[in-house]
């Protein structure tokens, strides 16, 4: 009998990585894991192990990459310290919902049980997170285990935890076809259908309504242009979440931009004020705050059964995806007449764009992130890609950005775990090595995964890092500010990033000036176009954006007021509109209330 080939398992499974397409694995050796890094030595020409400097940024990287691409992002760590920094990365692309897997290392099964150095039962510890979570018990069955993980993920949109004890990954096994990759072709799995009578009752319900609003998140996917046809069709203005930003047109005069705190004032605004919300494709952590504010009736459009009635009792809902609901809407739906209140958050939000636009322009003096954000969008290319950290910066973010088509920008959305700004942006330029990635992050998120900068110059990652300074946790500054208690344990020490990104071989960049930011972003354009990653840091004030979301609405005597919530005012003083706008340097803007008034909008 002809004698069978052998392969070790531990390569065997990287066979299996490959098929799936991929590419890159992040993640930190360690002794329990040292079969796996044998098997990416035995592999490197195939798949590219990248060295991380800690396992959270890694577990952060395969998150990342799978937000930017759509595909399984990978991930290792060893027993015990490396499989628990892993978990905060893993949390991220559970409550993102985007497939990642975790490979941990665990120690020899002849010392498993025997509280062996570095070794706990590391199963319970990852059940929560994991949809798939198991111990590899044999040698031949690891390709397979980590071939079904793979499956899982996808499937779930969410993590598989697959750990191998040490010894197993070195053992030959026969080499027989692993992987099921290739039954996975790219034909998109058969998506749920709305039907015609359920459109046509939820058109029946637009009808009736008169302050109808779309609420649209990831789940639009790519049909931004059905969408901004539908919403003309019918005038009705939308609403993004925070994982739609890119995904609906920044330009389309209908998109109010994202709501509650990390949000454009229309939105908040059209949200108070609507008395029926179609929640397409959408995943609203604030659901609680901003759902809850007046009486409206709901719809919720998702294809995913188990998450009908999450955010809201349902008055209607519609089990579909989200392109095949759009165009049987654009099918079924009749061209409506101009609708005054869809004028009115038209105007609302060309006043908000035009106020934002003001703020950009400042050319001296102490810099302001709204300057950086200018410079930010001047030097952006088409395809730019955005890692953006958790803080201040994705309100920032949501406003400033001014995203074209071809851009994306990726965020840790629901988990919103600080540090993920580099490891994100390490992710996208090893995904897509020709395009010009960001890191964009505070001072306080940015100083949790720095150590990383010598990621980027082990690899030369010509990262774009822009780094706003104020040695303040200002998100949660304001936070602390509107619960009327003394500013508390949110003061950070000034760092100089410069000299630090120079010492780990990053070209640093310091401004203290508004005046220095061209100069800067244009010498940091010419360092990356060299091939290296550069650094800029800007020491912005502490100044604070507007918190649009203390704009509320009442009836008093039949007519819709609009005022200053009584939380802000407590913890501030008592305040008009028109003193709350000054505040902002905002005394152009004006109340939604008076372009409901202008175009004889009733309530
Ligand atoms: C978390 C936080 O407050 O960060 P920033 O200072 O960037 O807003």
């Amino acid at each position: 009998m002809q004698k069978q080939q052998t392969v070790e398992a531990g390569v065997a499974m990287m066979k299996v990585l490959e098929s799936w397409g991929v590419k890159h694995v992040y993640g930190y050796p360690g002794g329990s894991i040292s079969s796996t890094l044998h098997a990416l030595e035995v592999e490197k020409e195939n798949i590219t192990y990248v060295q991380v400097r800690h396992e959270q940024v890694g577990a952060l990287a395969a998150v990342g990459h799978a937000k930017a691409t759509g595909k399984i992002g990978v991930t290792f760590g060893s027993a015990g310290p490396g499989a628990v920094n892993l978990l905060n990365g893993l949390y991220d692309a559970k409550e993102d919902n985007v497939p990642v897997l975790a490979i941990v290392g665990q120690v020899p099964r002849s010392n498993m049980n025997y509280d062996y150095f570095q070794e706990f039962p590391e199963t319970p510890m990852f059940s929560d997170v994991a949809d798939y979570n198991r111990v590899v018990m044999t040698p031949e069955s690891l390709p397979y285990v980590v071939d079904k993980a793979i499956r899982e993920a996808y499937k779930n949109n969410g993590v598989s935890v697959v750990v191998i004890p040490n010894d197993i990954g070195f053992v030959e096994i026969e080499d027989v076809p692993f992987s099921s990759a290739q039954l996975t072709d790219e034909k998109a799995a058969p998506q749920p259908e709305a039907t015609d009578e359920e459109v046509k009752h939820l058109l029946d319900m637009i009808k009736d309504a008169k302050r109808p609003v779309f609420h649209v998140g990831s789940g639009i996917k790519d049909n931004q242009d059905k969408l901004q046809k539908l919403a003309e069709k019918l005038q009705i203005p939308v609403v993004i979440t925070g994982l739609a930003k890119g995904k609906v047109d920044d330009h389309f005069e209908g998109n109010m931009g994202t709501s509650n705190r990390a949000a454009s004032k229309a939105a908040d605004e059209v949200f108070g004020t609507a008395d029926l919300v179609i929640a397409l494709g959408a995943n609203f952590p604030f659901a609680n705050l901003v759902y809850r504010t007046h009486e409206f009736k709901f719809v919720q459009i998702d294809n995913d059964k188990s998450k009908f009635g999450r955010h809201h009792y349902l008055d209607f809902s519609i089990w579909s995806d989200s392109g095949k609901f759009l165009d049987k809407a654009l099918e079924l739906s009749e061209q409506q007449p101009e609708s005054a209140y869809y004028q009115a958050a038209k105007e609302d939000m060309k006043d908000w764009r035009a106020y934002l636009d003001s703020l950009m322009n400042k050319t001296e003096g102490a810099p302001e992130y709204e300057e950086v954000y200018r410079e930010i969008n001047r030097i952006a290319e088409d395809d730019a890609l955005f890692s953006v950290d958790v803080g201040d910066n994705i309100i920032n973010s949501f406003r400033f950005l001014d995203m074209k088509r071809g851009q994306k920008m990726t965020i840790s959305a629901l988990f919103a775990t600080m540090g993920y700004g580099l490891p994100g942006a390490i992710a996208a330029q090893f995904a897509y090595p020709e395009r010009q990635v960001f890191n964009i992050a505070g001072d306080g998120a940015f100083s949790m995964v720095m150590q990383d900068l010598l990621t980027l110059n082990k690899y030369n990652l010509p990262v774009i890092n822009v780094i706003t300074s104020n040695q303040y946790l200002s998100f949660i500054k304001s936070e602390q500010d509107d619960l009327t208690m003394n500013n508390f344990g949110i003061d950070i020490k000034d760092a100089k990033f410069k000299d630090i990104a120079e010492a780990m071989g990053v070209h640093g960049i310091e401004v203290n000036d508004a005046k220095e930011l061209p100069a800067a972003f244009d010498e940091a354009v010419a360092t990356t176009k060299a091939g290296k990653p550069v650094l800029i840091d800007v020491n912005i004030t502490g100044k604070r954006g507007i918190p649009v979301e203390e704009l509320q609405f009442k009836m008093e005597d039949g007519k819709l007021v609009e005022y200053i919530s009584d939380g802000y005012q407590l913890a501030h003083g008592s305040r008009t509109m028109d003193e709350f706008f000054a505040e902002y340097d905002a005394s152009e803007l004006k109340p939604f209330t008076y372009y409901l008034d202008k175009y004889g909008v009733k309530f």
